[in-house]
């Protein structure tokens, strides 16, 4: 408790765990599955809760109200990102808006990415998304020894590199563009791995770092690498018209594009902003489509109600964007996807600009903001039994999908809050949607037998986390055709 007391003038942080002298709860965090220790912990010290790790405040979030109070209604002092050292300026240069500060450059990537990603812009896309689901069908039936995460990989790839930078179609199982860019993806994620940055944990050597070429040489290489990769797709995309079925759209490179010839960013920036984005929106995307794979094979009753949904709506022709009205159930399907298991469970966590009043407490500048997105997403006060996979709780007795209760951000689950909520999220949205409803048309999900007959059932507690993405472990699946002519009626045989 004591720990928790004011460090400064008026400060007064809600209670949290007891921890050591200096340490704090450092030693008390495990080093993975952070989210299950903090629902723990709120059961205890309520649904907002502090730390102290080695003497930084941290804060954390954990159910739907307390989120929209404090990142929804005070975003505007609660959508920093923790300044890193190593990440941010010695890798990225200052260029990842991802993880960048509150400031005039994340703004501009902001009207960058919404003037591409907002819901209007996304109904270009969908001509495109409907192809890219046809692609997956085939994918998995031509290719079903290919593990699920390279299929979904691909597809949510895919969508991506089209919309952002107006590419072809991604092919499935041969190196393409945007491994290139999730290859060197991986480095920049494990530099934000707590402890795993030694300027961050000790940050008096950043001027000695910063003035040795030969301290610094891993992070200059990593960077030109990076940045010649992003320059070369930026380059590309701008000299391309992209036309996808009867609709033609700007890639978002050309949007920045528009804006470096206004002088308002410069090309760096905006191929840095073009490709970090890519780099946000692919992982999660093909996350949330191997959880609804395993989900349809541990639960054959709701893969069964929506066979009966497409059946009755669409019969024997593929669905469309245009049936999503008539198409409720599917609708609930994706919801439940998103709150059964959210690919970003503690979403990118948030930091203070300035100190701020909640409830009567009063949190410090630079503070650690955590969303528990978990928690929230199974809070059984607002989804009962939550472990179990039930898309019908977002129904109402009319069988509709039901309006959103107030500040639950029930429309669209696990994109985080505030400022910073994602700006890929009806992207993202429409891709479930449609990946979801033309596999199900298209495809029966049966488990897998082994060698003695012998059902395989992949345990949906089984997942790996690999800092802010949690996947699910790799699981075998199996696939039969709905009809034995599929591909000729998706068009892609
Ligand atoms: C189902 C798929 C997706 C999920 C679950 C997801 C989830 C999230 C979450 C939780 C955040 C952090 C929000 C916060 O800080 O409060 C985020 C940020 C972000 N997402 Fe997504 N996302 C998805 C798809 C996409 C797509 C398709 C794109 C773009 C093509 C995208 C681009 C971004 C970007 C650029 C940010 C950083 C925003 C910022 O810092 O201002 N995401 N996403």
């Amino acid at each position: 408790r004591f720990l928790q007391q004011p460090r400064s003038g008026n400060i007064i942080m809600p209670p949290g765990p007891p921890g050591l002298p200096l340490l704090g709860n450092a030693l008390q965090l495990p080093r993975e599955f952070l989210h299950y220790k903090f629902v723990e912990w709120a059961k205890e010290y309520g649904p907002v809760f502090s730390l102290n790790v080695a003497g930084k405040p941290w804060l954390v979030v954990n159910n739907w109200k307390t989120a929209a109070d404090i990142l929804d209604r005070r975003s505007a002092v609660t959508s920093d990102r923790l300044p890193s050292i190593k990440s941010q300026q010695f890798l990225a240069r200052n260029n990842a808006m991802v993880g960048g500060p509150h400031g005039p450059l994340w703004r501009l990537f902001r009207k960058g990415t919404h003037e591409s990603l907002n819901i209007r812009a996304c109904s270009a896309y969908c001509s495109m998304q409907e192809e890219e689901a046809g692609h997956t069908v085939r994918g998995l039936l031509e290719h079903p020894e290919l593990p699920i995460e390279v299929h979904m990989s691909r597809t949510a790839s895919s969508v991506v590199w089209r919309v952002l930078y107006g590419g072809d179609s991604l092919p499935l199982n041969q190196y393409h563009g945007g491994q290139r860019i999730e290859k060197m993806m991986d480095y920049l994620l494990k530099a934000n791995l707590p402890l795993n940055s030694v300027v961050d944990t000790f940050p008096f050597l950043r001027p000695v770092i910063a003035n040795s070429k030969w301290l610094r040489r891993r992070a200059d290489e990593w960077y030109e690498e990076m940045t010649a990769i992003f320059n070369q797709f930026y380059d590309e995309s701008c000299s391309r018209t992209v036309s996808t079925g009867s609709d033609s759209y700007r890639s978002t490179c050309k949007i920045f594009q528009a804006m470096v010839e206004k002088e308002e960013i410069t090309k760096v920036r905006g191929a840095w902003s073009v490709g970090t984005t890519f780099m946000a929106g692919q992982d999660t995307t093909a996350t949330q489509m191997r959880w609804f794979v395993q989900a349809m094979m541990l639960y054959p009753e709701v893969a069964k109600k929506a066979h009966e949904e497409l059946d009755r709506v669409v019969r024997d022709r593929p669905p469309t964007f245009g049936d999503r009205e008539n198409l409720p159930y599917i609708q609930a399907v994706v919801k439940e996807v998103l709150r059964w298991r959210p690919s970003a469970p503690l979403s990118i966590p948030h930091y203070s600009s300035e100190e701020f009043e909640y409830n009567g407490y009063v949190i410090p500048k630079g503070t650690f903001i955590l969303d528990n997105i978990w928690a929230t997403l199974h809070d059984p006060e607002l989804y009962p039994d939550p472990s179990t996979f039930n898309p019908s709780r977002f129904l109402d007795e009319h069988g509709q999908v039901r309006a959103a209760p107030l500040d639950t951000h029930d429309d669209l689950l696990g994109f985080g809050h505030g400022r910073r909520v994602c700006p890929g999220k009806d992207l993202a949205v429409n891709s479930m949607y449609i990946l979801i409803a033309t596999l199900l048309w298209a495809l029966e999900f049966k488990l897998p037998v082994d060698e003695s007959g012998k059902e395989v059932v992949p345990d949906p507690m089984e997942m790996v986390d690999i800092f802010i993405a949690v996947h699910p472990k790799s699981f075998k699946f199996n696939v039969a055709p709905r009809f034995p002519d599929v591909l000729e009626r998706l068009g892609v045989s």
